[in-house]
């Protein structure tokens, strides 16, 4: 939990009594390895915060293919927002692609304190503000054209991913098959 207090902390400031009413409603949750925190055609009624591991947000296409759209890692939070928010069904799902280690929060709970304390709203907006943000500029280099290019960009932008996820989720991250991938990780060398 301290992590997630420091996490929080960096967005507002919070008084004794709101940072232990926020911990007590935290759990820890274990998440092993191909897990599911969320799924598609369900509605996602969990956050989390990464304390330890790595998810992804992967989806089906109308071909059967599997594509990994996005990964999260440590000291992020952890939320398929629109299902959650809106109280509707996936189209995605979130999956630990390692073991994780999670702080967790039920909808409920994550609401009830949005309704008890002054100021936490403007926190978790500001929160997800950041979230977003990065997610925009972690995908936004996807659009250059070199397969090469991207995979140098991806490797700058998630350096504490590439080595701890299978390449077939990398190489559907960045659009390219995975005997590409493994050329251009030769070729690199
Ligand atoms: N920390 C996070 N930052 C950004 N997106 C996240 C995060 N956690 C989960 N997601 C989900 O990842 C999804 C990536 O695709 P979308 O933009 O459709 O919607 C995004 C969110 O629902």
């Amino acid at each position: 939990m301290k992590e997630f207090v420091e996490y929080i902390l960096q967005f507002g400031n919070l008084n004794k009594q709101q940072i232990d009413l926020i911990s007590k409603k935290g759990f820890e949750l274990i998440l092993h390895k191909d897990d599911y925190f969320s799924q598609a055609g369900k509605i996602a009624r969990q956050v989390g915060f990464i304390l330890e591991g790595i998810t992804r947000v992967c989806y089906y296409n109308n071909k059967g293919e599997e594509i990994t759209k996005y990964f999260i890692d440590e000291n992020n939070l952890v939320v398929d927002i629109e299902s959650f928010e809106n109280e509707i069904c996936s189209s995605a799902y979130v999956q630990a692609v390692t073991d994780c280690r999670l702080i967790c929060f039920e909808k409920k709970d994550w609401q009830e304190l949005l309704d008890t304390i002054i100021g936490w709203d403007t926190i978790v907006h500001k929160m997800i503000a950041k979230a977003l943000i990065q997610k925009v500029e972690r995908r936004s280099p996807l659009v250059s054209e070199d397969a090469t290019e991207r995979y140098m960009k991806f490797l700058k932008i998630y350096p504490n991913v590439a080595n701890r996820v299978p390449l077939a989720y990398i190489a559907s991250y960045l659009g390219i098959t995975q005997s590409s991938l493994s050329r251009i990780r030769k070729n690199i060398r």
